[in-house]
């Protein structure tokens, strides 16, 4: 195996750390302003970690001193992933997302180019325009490979964990779109994700510099000493009855995938790994490691079911004392399990048997994709050689990796009931991230613009005013914003963002709302050189009590919600299909509400907490009537497009008939005439007696046969067409049976005269008309030839003019 060697980052001096937090606070400022702070208030209200996050603390003297010019803050990088078109999946149309450069992508809205295609739309929300440029630190097209993604997003991720900062990394997209591939990878070799990459990167870079684990980590950043069975993983394989249920295959290649990168890291140091692994499921946060007990198999059959009960608990979150050498306004997962781990072999095994739990109860759930938020924690204790038994000189350093929960496409995926609620859950996790990270955006602005107006106008700024104008960053909305909360006010270290986009298959609205979060949480500053390196005096040590004996209730907690659930076992050739039922056992966390509130310095303004409530039901009601709104317009248009085509069909048909029928009239009166002029006998021929040119008359008015045939084409025609059409169709049989008596009257009245052509109202009979004047019946008249060309080019024209002026057409 060979292995890639890379420096990584001077360890920060101990002994700054306390200096380094200060400033790192005040940097938590706008983009190259920061702030010298030394005292701290306190904050009313849930904002004070906005208010710590963002709000200058500046002197009352000399604050345009403390101003200075910051080179090391930087925004969180966002990085964005592209997945390629899947062979499985069913060919689409051209992906509405385009990579224009390596850190650009434009977006186009597929519905201008296909109105008609609804698949892209969940939302009633108008795009803001045709197309969108997002911008982000680095844009990988979807023939990225995993080793490349994990050496320019991860990598640098991990030396400075390594290097004794924290650092946070989280996926963002909607669902499909690659998030879980990302982190955890895919099946075939050198598909691992970023994930097991770092676990190997770090057991590969601390080879022969492993601490003898004599302490351990405790709440957000405290050490605590390690008691020796602790410091083994509690099991290395699931209970047999859950593996029988959903075949964890231990043989796993992605178990055998090692990325063989290693840095270079200061042999002066030993270092120990802890890994932890959690789960947000509706807003209940559960130990993936440590919380899952079974009490074994009874049924001795496996075609009859068997009970098995599963008993979880919720775990609280609390705040981090102070006294763990940090003031940070963090939060930690109270008796959340850390397992001290040797190998990165042994890592992935305890992760796989997390995933294993995670998709047990995913599947209870009826849960088709990842519908829980995994929260993957990486604690390094690192200690001098020189001071390897002196627990003060312990140093922690943390990498949190999280698998975030896709967006529920509600209208797609037909959710209603439970899925809804836990898509609700889902949904109003990511909505208040989003809500945090526009409001640390705004207050750093409104931070940036007073300080940069101190400056140029000579003129002190009142602090409470920046403080009155700073808005509430709503941290405690959510447990996930909670958990995550000290990453984001500025003491947290580098944090980064992979955002996940299917430009394929998935909502096109969800996606823009994916990038607008993007684009919003990478203006947001953090601050990367923060050192999370803690010393604990040994007073405040010693006056604190182990974490396990004050957080870990013994008494049994009440308010469990307990479910019964029938899971179809896996079946596989040759296996008969069995069942199982289980018993799910929830503790509510809401148990722990009060004691959570207990914890907290200071009570929140239970005005404000109502308020934002009511904000996210509110906004929970309208996402949902968007939605239900979005099925309606889709419904409405497809029946209106519909309905339309019909009718432009039954349109089209009956032109078609008219046009046809017109021409068929158009022509058997033009034959009619020239058999007329014919037996007539103005062509060609001296005119004969009257009696004789009434007796050739006669033939003109068609025989019965004719008669009879047209009579039937005109019954058909009509029976098609419209009423009016039978009194505008002048060679109807009834108007020429009475025609040729109206010409028999006349001819008896006055035998002399005759009117050749009796259709006065007709227009193509005046047309003929004026082209051949009238003439007497009995009066000795040749027709020349060119009369005949003449009368017969003009009976054409007319036929043609009127078959013009029905379609139309010039
Ligand atoms: N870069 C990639 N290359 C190849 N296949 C990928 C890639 N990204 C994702 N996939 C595949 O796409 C599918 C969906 O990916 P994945 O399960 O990671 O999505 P997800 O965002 O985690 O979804 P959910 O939120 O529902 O869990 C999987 O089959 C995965 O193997």
């Amino acid at each position: 195996m060979t292995r890639t060697k890379i420096p990584t980052t001077a360890a920060p001096a101990p002994t700054t750390a306390r200096t380094t937090r200060a400033a790192s606070k005040a940097k938590a400022m706008p983009p190259s302003t920061t702030l010298t702070t030394t005292t701290r208030s306190r904050k009313p209200l849930a904002s004070r970690a906005n208010a710590e996050a963002s709000a200058p603390k500046p002197r009352k003297k000399a604050a345009k001193q403390a101003v200075t010019t910051s080179d090391d803050r930087e925004p969180i990088m966002a990085y964005l992933r592209i997945r390629p078109h899947l062979k499985s999946e069913p060919s689409t149309s051209q992906p509405y997302l385009a990579h224009l450069s390596d850190s650009a992508v434009k977006m186009t809205d597929p519905s201008l180019s296909d109105p008609s295609s609804s698949r892209f739309r969940t939302s009633t929300i108008a795009p803001s325009g045709s197309s969108s440029v997002y911008t982000f630190s680095h844009v990988f097209p979807p023939e990225t490979i995993q080793s490349d993604f994990f050496v320019k997003t991860t990598l640098p991720v991990v030396s400075d964990v390594l290097g004794g900062q924290n650092a946070l990394l989280f996926t963002y997209g909607v669902t499909n779109s690659g998030k879980t591939y990302t982190v955890q990878g895919g099946s075939e070799p050198g598909t691992a994700g970023i994930l097991p990459r770092t676990l190997d990167v770090i057991f590969n870079s601390i080879e022969n510099l492993h601490g003898d684990g004599k302490f351990r980590p405790v709440r957000l950043n405290g050490v605590e000493p390690a008691d020796p069975a602790d410091s083994l993983p509690p099991r290395a394989e699931p209970p047999p009855e859950l593996a029988s249920i959903f075949s964890l295959d231990s043989e796993d290649s992605a178990l055998n995938d090692v990325d063989p990168t290693s840095l270079t890291l200061d042999r002066n140091y030993e270092y120990t790994v802890w890994l932890s692994y959690a789960e947000l499921y509706n807003e209940k946060m559960y130990d993936l490691l440590d919380s899952v007990s079974s009490s074994g198999a009874s049924g001795s059959s496996r075609t009859t079911p068997h009970p098995t009960s599963l008993m979880r608990k919720a775990l609280a979150l609390r705040s981090s004392p102070s006294t763990d050498g940090s003031d940070t306004p963090g939060k930690y997962i109270a008796s959340l399990s850390h397992h001290r781990i040797r190998t990165a072999a042994e890592a992935k095994s305890l992760l796989k048997l997390g995933q294993g739990y995670r998709r047990v109860f995913g599947t209870l759930a009826n849960a088709v994709s990842s519908r829980s938020h995994a929260i993957v924690t990486i604690k390094i204790l690192r200690t001098h050689r020189a001071e390897r038994d002196n627990i003060t000189a312990v140093q922690v350093s943390r990498l949190t990796l999280v698998d975030l929960a896709g967006s529920e496409r509600t209208k797609l995926t037909g959710t209603s009931g439970d899925r809804l609620k836990e898509a609700g859950s889902i949904n109003k996790s990511l909505m208040v991230l989003g809500q945090c990270m526009e409001a640390l955006r705004n207050n750093q602005r409104r931070v940036a613009s007073s300080l940069a107006r101190e400056v140029t106008e000579d003129t002190r700024v009142d602090t409470r005013e920046i403080k009155r104008r700073l808005s509430v960053v709503p941290f405690r909305h959510s447990r996930l914003t909670e958990v995550l909360m000290d990453y984001f006010t500025g003491d947290g270290g580098r944090t980064v963002m992979i955002v996940n986009v299917n430009p394929y298959d998935t909502g096109y609205d969800e996606n823009a709302h994916v990038m607008r979060f993007a684009a919003l949480a990478k203006e947001v500053y953090v601050s990367p050189t923060q050192a999370a390196v803690q010393r604990f005096p040994g007073s405040i040590f010693n006056a604190m009590k182990p974490e396990s004996s004050t957080a870990v209730p013994a008494k049994k907690i009440g308010g469990r919600t307990t479910r019964k659930v029938t899971v179809e076992t896996a079946t596989g050739p040759g296996r008969k299909p069995s069942e199982a039922i289980l018993e799910v056992v929830e503790e509510d966390a809401e148990e722990n509400a009060a004691a959570r509130e207990e914890e907290d310095e200071e009570p929140i303004n239970p005005l404000v907490d109502a308020l934002f409530d009511e904000v996210e039901r509110l906004r929970l009601q309208l996402f949902e009537c968007e939605l239900k709104c979005a099925i309606i317009e889709a419904d409405t248009r497809e029946e209106v497009m519909q309905e339309m085509e019909e009718r432009m069909h039954q349109m089209e048909r009956v032109h078609a008939r008219r046009l046809m029928s017109e021409v068929e009239r158009n022509e058997m009166k033009t034959d009619a005439k020239i058999d007329f002029l014919h037996h007539s006998g103005l062509f060609g021929s001296p005119m004969k007696s009257p009696a004789k040119a009434h007796h050739n008359f006669t033939p003109v008015a068609e025989s019965d046969e004719d008669q009879a045939s047209h009579h039937s084409e005109y019954e058909t025609a009509g029976q098609e067409e419209n009423e009016d059409d039978e009194e505008w169709a002048p060679d109807s049989p009834s108007l020429r049976t009475k025609r040729t008596k109206a010409l028999e009257q006349k001819k008896a009245v006055n035998p002399g005269e005759m009117d050749i052509d009796d259709d006065d109202d007709d227009d193509d009979d005046l047309l003929l008309k004026k082209a051949k004047p009238k003439r007497k019946l009995g009066v000795k008249h040749v027709v020349t030839e060119a009369e005949m060309a003449r009368t017969a080019y003009t009976v054409e024209k007319a036929g043609s003019s009127n078959v013009r002026r029905l379609t139309g057409r010039q």
